[in-house]
């Protein structure tokens, strides 16, 4: 006979058109890096979470990585940006460990966001630099990305030439090279997102984001961490970037990095 089930015993119908989350992701650990002056850290972590990986928190000041998988540098604003927006940070403990860790045979992957893009061109694990925005004001606004490189440690959800719209908050986003940095950059296909719809910045070759030549380190100006939940999402379609956006667009990122570690 039939058991009857009460709604309490009643199993949820599986959805069978979401495929089931790889539970191997929560076993993959992404450092989270806190310098004096981070603001960013808390939101990386949870981007990670929410991704469905473990997310670390480490210590500027320590110099051991926890045997995490790979690392995040987040966004604000280390030491005060003085000097130089990532000039000091790049001498922290934790970042010998971590230029080691990614220039290693296995090449760790790791992530700057902003403030950490700065840091990573700074400790020169990325070419470039970045100066002061064009018209010299702070800007804080949704902004459209070209991905140009779906196939770094942190691009691969991606589909080549997709468009996201993720916030975008700095003072010195202004990406700059010597041109024959940039060349091999493109050469090289290692511009990984293009700002879409307008050059906020004056960055050269409307670059927001780069990778290395092995694609495990990735820097971008713009905050995908801010962009993984939804119900944050901006209307850009007066704007010529891209349409309304439900405010997801940059879960990807971090989904990437956990599928890259489990393949
Ligand atoms: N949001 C941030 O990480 C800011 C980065 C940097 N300190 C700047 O203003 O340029």
């Amino acid at each position: 006979m039939a058991q009857h089930l009460t709604a309490e015993q009643t199993p949820l119908v599986a959805d069978l058109s979401q495929p089931a989350p790889d539970s191997r992701l929560a076993d993959v650990r992404v450092g989270v890096v806190t310098f004096p002056g981070t603001l960013d850290d808390r939101d990386a972590a949870r981007a990670v979470e929410i991704a469905g990986g473990t997310a670390v928190p480490l210590w500027y000041a320590d110099t051991d990585l926890q045997g995490v998988d790979a690392v995040i540098l987040p966004g604000g604003f280390s030491y005060g940006d003085y000097l130089r927006a990532g000039a000091i940070a790049r001498f922290a403990p934790l970042m010998d460990r971590i230029v080691d860790a990614a220039s290693a045979d296995g090449g760790m992957p790791v992530l700057g966001i902003c403030n950490g893009f700065q840091v990573l061109t700074e400790a020169h694990l990325l070419p470039g630099s970045m100066i002061k925005n064009e018209r010299l004001k702070f800007l804080c606004r949704d902004q459209g990305l070209r991905v140009e490189n779906a196939d770094t440690a942190w691009t691969g959800r991606f589909a080549q030439g997709q468009e996201i719209v993720v916030p975008l908050k700095n003072q010195d986003g202004q990406y700059v090279a010597d041109r024959r940095a940039l060349d091999e950059l493109e050469a090289e296909h290692r511009v990984v997102f293009r700002y879409a719809g307008g050059n906020p910045n004056g960055s050269r070759n409307d670059i927001a984001g780069i990778t290395n030549a092995r694609g495990n380190v990735v820097g971008l100006m713009p905050h995908p961490e801010h962009a993984v939940e939804p119900g944050f999402g901006a209307d850009l379609s007066g704007s010529g970037a891209v349409g309304m956006r439900e405010g997801t667009d940059g879960l990807d990122v971090f989904v990437s990095v956990l599928e890259h570690l489990t393949r």
